[in-house]
């Protein structure tokens, strides 16, 4: 039996939850459970707080899960040891780890932290900063609402997780520096274990579905005598599919291309001269 870790609260939980069930795991129905079972797929869910869930996974317990890259590395020990690791990035939950200090503040680039207090929720990611910079700064370590620190006075400056920045501007702070880190929702398992069929499947879903989420399906017709250029455009994963169509001259063209640059595509294809140009979405995939 496979044993998958979820997050039980916070933005990566329903995300999560929501990527498993389109993978066609059975999820939870309400938040209260704690565990769920999917005799289909014979793999059991634990709901658990994701600064928890490498922690499980590095001792064995669970055999992967799904938190943040900077809560992985959090949890994951210097010196090594059990521990877990990333195995593939699942693209949401993005965020960076970055500096912040009150706007008015003297503390305006990441040099002047030299001797300041740095208040974190992730002082092993800060500390790890500190010793691999050289730096020296006294770590007030808290478990939320990091950003009013500076202004009740605890600390200087924060160390603190970033999406839009809403927050940290409501608090009166600007970022200093580049991030530390950039994280997302990451699946993790034990480094070092030999994958187990179960999980090789669990993570060509996953893929699945970051592929169905990624791309569509572009149609079109195309004269023959257009279809080199035409199909650079539209290079497909491994090629194109081109087929005769029944009016002489003419060919299908099928190949998945970049969601973002659908229009885009669109718009060169037209312009050379095909066709029917049609555009469907990918319900799932196993590339
Ligand atoms: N606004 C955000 N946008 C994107 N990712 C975020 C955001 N806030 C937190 N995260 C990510 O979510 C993960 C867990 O954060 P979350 O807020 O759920 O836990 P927490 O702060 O430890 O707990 P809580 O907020 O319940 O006290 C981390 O990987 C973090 O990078
Ligand atoms: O840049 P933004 O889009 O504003 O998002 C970042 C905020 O989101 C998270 O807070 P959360 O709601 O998890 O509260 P917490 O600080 O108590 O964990 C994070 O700790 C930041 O405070
Ligand atoms: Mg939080």
């Amino acid at each position: 039996m496979l044993r998958v870790a979820v997050p039980n609260k916070g933005v990566l939980s329903e995300p999560a939850a929501a990527m498993l069930a389109e993978s066609g795991y059975r999820q939870r129905r309400t938040t209260s459970e704690l565990a769920v079972y999917d005799p289909e797929n014979d793999t059991e869910f634990f709901y658990l707080r994701p600064r928890d869930i490498a922690i499980y996974v590095a001792a064995g317990t669970l055999d992967v899960g799904i938190t943040g890259r900077d809560m992985l590395l959090e949890t994951t020990p210097p010196e090594g040891g059990d521990v877990a690791a990333e195995v593939m990035p699942l693209g949401f939950g993005r965020s960076s780890f970055r500096f912040a200090s009150p706007a008015e503040s003297p503390v305006d680039e990441v040099a002047k932290l030299e001797g300041k207090r740095i208040a974190t929720a992730y002082p092993g990611l800060l500390q790890r900063f500190l010793d691999e910079t050289g730096m020296k700064a006294a770590v007030v370590k808290l478990d939320g609402a990091v950003e009013t620190a500076c202004r009740l006075g605890v600390a200087d400056a924060v160390c603190d997780v970033v999406e839009t920045g809403t927050t940290l501007r409501a608090a009166g702070l600007r970022i200093i520096g580049d991030p530390v880190l950039a994280s997302e929702a990451v699946l993790v398992g034990r480094a070092g274990a030999d994958e187990v069929p179960a999980v090789a499947q669990l993570r060509r879903r996953l893929q699945g579905v970051l592929v169905a989420r990624r791309y569509v399906m572009l149609d079109y017709d195309c004269p023959n005598d257009l279809l080199a250029q035409a199909t650079a455009r539209t290079p497909g994963l491994e090629g194109p599919t081109v087929s005769p169509l029944q009016t002489p001259g003419w060919s299908a063209v099928r190949a998945m291309v970049l969601k973002d640059d659908t229009n885009r595509v669109m718009d060169e294809l037209w312009e050379l001269g095909a066709r029917a140009i049609l555009v469907t979405s990918i319900a799932a995939s196993r590339i």
